[in-house]
């Protein structure tokens, strides 16, 4: 996969007419168009079929969390809706991501299309050890302990992969093997502000730890000139 594929943009408008400006100057640099809670919620899932007609592929970034019936019926949404991947938090549990495993597939086979990739969220890249511990009440385990735990159990109930800090790939992918995808927000090159991330690094260390996708908004979308932006950090990639 060359480099430009493996970035995942972060579409964090609340307008139709800005998000697909986003994808229109963009294309030539991204290789995924991420969809989340801002952007669905503010003009709906016809979005995501806008996105794919002017040729990106989409991630739907809904963070799915709720029972496993719910769960799986949204997952069976959002195949028919054709996004290339979406995710559910690794804290609905076991039986959630299996039953949004089976209910996937069973809709992509009915439609005689490929399934989306599924992934777990699993400790969110703005929360640190010490939230951890001092607000989500975790006790034994620290976020990269934690975040494993949850891939394994991702893996095991069928997922494809994770949504993880970059700092957690070289443990991750040791537990999971080559083929479970590693997707990483808390991408940071040197020359951007860091914001709300908390566990960061630059993207060029990132594809280094074997990141499979990597997912960037502001550094991209805030930068005076996107284009540029976008530009510069491929150059730093192959560079
Ligand atoms: O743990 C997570 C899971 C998802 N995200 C999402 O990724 C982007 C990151 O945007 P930046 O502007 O580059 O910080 C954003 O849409 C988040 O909702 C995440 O950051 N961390």
């Amino acid at each position: 996969m060359n480099p430009k594929e493996r970035i995942v943009l972060a579409l964090d408008v609340d307008t139709y007419d800005e998000a697909l400006g986003l994808v229109r100057e963009l294309t030539p640099y991204v290789g995924v168009f991420k969809i989340g809670m801002q952007l669905y919620n503010s003009i709906g899932p016809a979005i995501v079929q806008q996105v794919n007609e002017l040729g990106g592929k989409v991630f739907v970034d809904l963070k799915l969390h709720d029972i496993p019936n719910t769960v799986g019926a949204a997952g069976r949404v959002l195949t028919r809706l054709n996004s290339f991947m979406f995710n559910v938090h690794a804290a609905g549990g076991r039986e959630m991501m299996q039953y949004a495993a089976a209910e996937v597939s069973k809709e992509a086979a009915r439609l005689g299309i490929n399934p989306p990739l599924i992934l777990a969220v699993t400790v969110l890249t703005s929360i640190s050890d010490q939230q951890l511990k001092n607000e989500m009440y975790v006790n034994d385990l620290n976020v990269l302990e934690l975040t494993v735990k949850w891939a394994v159990m991702a893996k095991e109930s069928g997922l494809n992969g994770v949504v993880c800090s970059p700092q957690e790939i070289t443990a991750i992918r040791a537990a999971c093997g080559p083929d479970f995808k590693i997707v990483t927000p808390g991408i940071r090159p040197r020359w951007s502000e860091t914001n709300d991330q908390k566990r960061v690094t630059t993207p060029r260390d990132a594809l280094h730890l074997g990141a499979d996708y990597m997912v960037i908004g502001r550094p991209i979308t805030k930068a005076d000139n996107p284009k540029i932006a976008a530009q510069k950090i491929i150059e730093e990639l192959e560079g």
